[in-house]
């Protein structure tokens, strides 16, 4: 393991970290003092790296159950967080927790996660899931003993398997010493078996398989389903049936689309929850992964500046911004059935609206953030389509190269309306947002690829300095920008005094960018996101409640642009997205904060 790893497996299988102690054999793993440690992160601020990550993660984890191994076998015993902050426990999340092995002292030696990834042969394995799971794995994220298999349909042995996620792998953090050396020790982890998504028969041969790999150990089984939606079920009800473990955890990642409106979705959660219980299914949304996403509650809860200020009495409208500078580009026939808005809007930036607009949680365990969350997705008033403006790229030259239309993709129809571009107004009907316009946009070839979110503040009443800041109040009112990607930043808009014997106002920005900040390079969505799933940490996953509420705002709108052929606005492609986005902001008096020259 490298000596970076992470403390929530080192705390297992190592006695030197400098937070934990192993009592022998009666194996209570204790935390020496979780504070400790915390301030030992805030004191040492140039790494964000996995390892860093995972102290943290593992100190704020509420403390619901300890686990104690005796002679072998497993109990477990319930700690209040008061108890478990005197006595120390390193704690797991108590849903699971009859099915964990404390894996302190020899604990290790006697379990494993195994990890399958369904849809191996994808494009979503190759590019994201394989090289998170490689980043963890050098990180020493991942348990001493797990397996990693590939399961699809293609013919494929071992060694190809091998070959295949290797081309994909890089040592995306710094220059890393021996990462050579790492990555042949991690595919010598990774194996392939071969079936189809509904055959039981291949399912019990991976299991057999897992098995074997699992040598007798206690095994804790992880599926990430990357695969088209439709063979969902048939997966699920396979890997339950026939490849789950018998004695660990089975947790089952799936990735969306969840559904196409609330009908559809409902009706996967209910064929999902025939096989599996509500904590197995990990539903992911890769923005919650993100590190300016997760960053939002710290920023507003942890800092009295700003939750003061955060209500319809300082702030004027926030804004969503979602942009990319391609179009479709080879998946035209999975995006035409969906369109921006339920690609983009539905799930990433409904889920950080919720994030931004929720009430301080109980605490920061999984069902009281997702509680709050909940309530402000059922708080919004029904979207209507006067609220918002659809529009679709079409074809443009720049600079003598041709860009394509989003109908020349051979995957779409012709003359389809489907839209790659959105932009709506919503609004949130609870006391703190009454009346505020949270606006969000979102489109594929545009002028640029970002994310961020920007409040826009109140105007200064009475503003002294009227004569001094010129006419435009949008100009000096303060904006706080959480630039999500690229070049993550924070940054707030101030107005200051140029300097010199005169009076001018200019505006200049209290600027937080992560680059230069913090020498470590920030981990990838999928790395956090599978840690938590093999963690248990549901925290950034979303609950089938909250997914009901999601879908209940959008499903009206999208049944009423289908129902009506809502012809979509065509804006060139690399523009800037079409003009209706800015009478939509205009209407509810906002001006789009990314358009502005001083951005
Ligand atoms: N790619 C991306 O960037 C993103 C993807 N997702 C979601 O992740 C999942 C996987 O995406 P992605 O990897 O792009 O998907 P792919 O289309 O690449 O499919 C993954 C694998 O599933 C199998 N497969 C494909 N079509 C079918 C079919 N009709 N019937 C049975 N098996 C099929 C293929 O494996 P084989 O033929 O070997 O069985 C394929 O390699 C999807 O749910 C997608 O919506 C979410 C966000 C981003
Ligand atoms: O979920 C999706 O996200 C990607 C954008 O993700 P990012 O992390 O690269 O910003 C988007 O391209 C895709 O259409 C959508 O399905």
């Amino acid at each position: 393991m490298s000596s970076l790893s992470c403390p929530t497996y080192r705390s297992r299988t190592s006695s030197s970290s400098p937070f934990l102690s192993n009592h022998h054999h009666s194996s209570l793993i204790n935390v020496v003092d979780p504070r400790r440690s915390l301030s030992f992160h805030y004191a040492s601020p140039q790494g964000l790296n996995l390892a860093e990550l995972c102290v943290v993660r593992s100190q704020r984890r509420s403390v619901q159950s300890s686990v104690v191994v005796q002679d072998g076998s497993v109990a477990t015993e319930s700690s209040s967080s008061e108890e478990a902050k005197d006595v120390g426990v390193l704690t797991i999340p108590s849903l699971e927790a009859d099915k964990v092995v404390a894996e302190s002292d020899g604990g290790e030696q006697l379990s494993t996660v195994s990890i399958t990834v369904v849809g191996a042969s994808g494009d979503l394995a190759k590019k994201k899931i394989f090289p998170a799971l490689f980043a963890l794995y050098y990180e020493g994220c991942l348990p001493e003993h797990f397996t990693i298999f590939g399961y699809a349909r293609s013919k494929m042995t071992d060694a190809e398997l091998r070959v295949m996620v290797s081309k994909t792998l890089t040592c995306r953090i710094d220059k890393r010493a021996n990462c050579g050396e790492k990555m042949e020790e991690f595919l010598k982890r990774c194996f392939y078996h071969s079936g189809q998504y509904d055959s039981q028969e291949h399912f019990v041969a991976l299991d057999e398989k897992l098995k074997e790999h699992e040598g007798g150990r206690l095994s804790n089984r992880l599926f990430y389903l990357s695969i088209p939606p439709n063979i969902f079920v048939d997966a699920v009800k396979c890997a339950s049936s026939s490849a789950s473990s018998v004695n660990g955890w089975t947790r089952v990642i799936v990735e969306k689309p969840f559904g196409r409106d609330s009908k559809t979705s409902a009706a996967l959660t209910k064929s999902l929850k025939q096989y599996l219980e509500e904590d197995q299914i990990f539903r992911i949304d890769h923005y919650l992964g993100k590190e300016l996403v997760e960053n939002l509650s710290v920023l507003r809860f942890s800092n009295l500046i700003f939750e003061p200020l955060w209500s319809r009495q300082y702030i004027r409208n926030v804004q969503f911004i979602f942009s990319e500078d391609f179009g479709t580009e080879g998946r035209g026939g999975y995006f035409d059935n969906y369109g921006i808005i339920r690609d983009i809007m539905q799930n990433h930036l409904l889920q950080i609206l919720a994030l931004f607009a929720m009430e301080t949680p109980v605490s920061l365990d999984a069902e009281d953030i997702r509680n709050e969350k909940v309530k402000v997705l059922r708080s919004m008033r029904p979207i209507k389509l006067e609220d918002v403006v659809i529009g679709q790229y079409k074809s443009h030259s720049i600079g003598g190269v041709t860009y394509p239309s989003y109908t020349d993709d051979k995957t779409v129809p012709k003359g389809s309306l489907t839209p790659t571009f959105a932009a709506a107004a919503l609004f949130i009907d609870n006391a703190r947002w009454d009346g505020v316009p949270f606006l969000m946009k979102a489109g594929k070839a545009l002028n640029t690829r970002s994310a961020e979110i920007r409040v826009q503040f109140r105007h200064v009443p009475g503003n002294l300095y009227n004569r001094n800041s010129g006419t435009d109040r949008d100009q000096t009112t303060n904006e706080l920008v959480i630039r999500v990607q690229p070049d993550e930043a924070i940054y707030l808009k101030i107005n200051n005094k140029v300097p010199g014997l005169g009076m001018r106002l200019d505006q200049s920005n209290l600027n937080l960018l992560y680059s230069a900040r913090y020498s470590k390079e920030i981990p990838d969505a999928y790395e956090r996101l599978l840690l938590d799933a093999i963690e248990g940490e549901r925290r950034l996953f979303i609950r089938s409640d909250e997914l009901d509420a999601a879908w209940a705002l959008f499903t009206p709108l999208l049944k009423e642009i289908e129902e009506k052929k809502t012809t979509p606005e065509f804006y060139p492609y690399g523009s800037r997205g079409p003009v209706g986005a800015h009478y939509l902001a205009a209407k509810h008096k906002v001006q789009w904060g990314d358009l502005s020259l001083d951005q």
